[in-house]
């Protein structure tokens, strides 16, 4: 069994095994509310890198991955650099996240489209019961980086999200990081 290195201070991953992708602005079409802002930046511009150790088959029952997420500093227009955000494949599958550097907000939805936030700060713990999507913002003016464990039966669903969106946005309101209520459920 491979083995893997987490640097303390970064939460880079390193080791053979370990996978990393980048996304781009250009690969995040239709992801903020504002579209025609984001075809106007700079598509070169990296929003958010993630490295993964998945030492067993995707859908496996009973493995975990490790991960490390790193989000970029930046708005388009008033809504903060984000992750693209998804639902388990397996829907009742859980994940943890935390938090190693910077100032960020976990974005949870229920399947009603109820949806809340949870402040990430470095040390922050986040326990992403199953049914429910994510996704994380960076709401500061640094990197903010996190790891993250789940389960390899897990899978991501990104079409629901893509559809329907989360029933609320992140932006930043005269300074003060807010969620804007997208469609009629409270916030
Ligand atoms: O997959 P996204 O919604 O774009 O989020 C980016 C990534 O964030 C975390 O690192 C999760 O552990 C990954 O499973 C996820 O892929
Ligand atoms: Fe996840």
């Amino acid at each position: 069994m491979p083995s893997i290195q987490l640097e303390i201070n970064t939460g880079k991953l390193s080791g053979e095994g370990v996978i990393t992708a980048q996304k781009k602005l250009s690969q995040l079409e239709n992801v903020f509310e504002d579209e025609a802002t984001r075809a106007s930046m700079d598509q070169e511009q990296l929003i958010y890198e993630v490295q993964a150790f998945m030492p067993v088959e995707e859908g496996k029952e009973g493995g975990l991955y490790f991960g490390n997420s790193t989000i970029f500093p930046g708005k388009v227009n008033e809504e903060y650099f984000m992750t693209r955000g998804h639902f388990h494949a397996k829907l009742d599958t859980a994940e943890y996240y935390w938090c190693i550097q910077g100032k960020g907000a976990l974005i949870l939805m229920d399947e009603n489209g109820k949806t809340w936030l949870e402040e990430m700060t470095p040390g922050s713990v986040h326990y992403i019961p199953g049914k429910i999507a994510h996704r994380v913002a960076n709401t500061g003016e640094e990197k903010l980086v996190f790891n993250a464990c789940w389960p390899s039966e897990a899978g991501h669903d990104y079409g629901t999200i893509e559809k329907e969106g989360f029933g609320a946005r992140l932006k930043d309101i005269e300074g003060t990081p807010t969620l804007v209520a997208t469609k009629n459920e409270m916030v």
